[in-house]
């Protein structure tokens, strides 16, 4: 895709950060720390603070653990830049789970489109064999519409989805 359409989007984009906490749990079975998800933004920057595993990401259908390793970032993929990409890059679905033993830490920060763009696949990734999957929508209206949604997998993004 050309470099401008992903500079025009982000490079005055947002960037806002959370801190999760999840405190041990007798019974870490019967709670969901995170419910299943995917963000978004366009890329999330995480890093697991105190090395205490609890983020799952969905790989082939499965739950697949992150192992946190010493000072290292995990970078995740956002409904964003599936968008603006046109599926080529895909949003990872996850999920954080809590233990009985310790206390777990995160810290995301998401990196958003600019919130008075325009947001959609890319034009120049748009032909007639690759048409877009997306609809076009302003990212304000993209953010209004996720955040009034349950965090539920990756539903936020099938109600952008084009039908074929
Ligand atoms: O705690 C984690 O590892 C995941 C946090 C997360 O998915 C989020 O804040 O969106
Ligand atoms: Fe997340």
């Amino acid at each position: 895709m050309k470099a401008e359409e992903m500079r025009d989007l982000f490079e005055e984009g947002r960037q806002s950060m959370r801190m999760n906490y999840y405190p041990p749990c007798p019974q870490p079975e019967k709670v969901n720390g995170l419910t299943p998800h995917s963000d978004g933004a366009g890329l999330t920057i995480l890093l697991q603070i105190n090395e205490m595993e609890g983020l799952h990401i969905k790989k082939y259908g499965m739950w697949v653990p992150v192992k946190p390793l010493p000072q290292t970032f995990v970078v995740n993929i956002g409904g964003a830049l599936e968008i603006v990409t046109n599926g080529a890059y895909r949003s990872i679905e996850h999920q954080a789970v809590v233990n009985s033993r310790k206390e777990r830490l995160s810290i995301a920060t998401f990196y958003s489109p600019r919130v008075d763009g325009e947001m959609g696949p890319a034009p120049s990734l748009i032909t007639p064999q690759t048409p877009a999957l997306f609809r076009r929508l302003g990212v304000s209206e993209y953010f209004k519409s996720f955040l009034a949604q349950k965090l539920d997998g990756k539903s936020h993004l099938d109600a952008m989805r084009i039908e074929n």
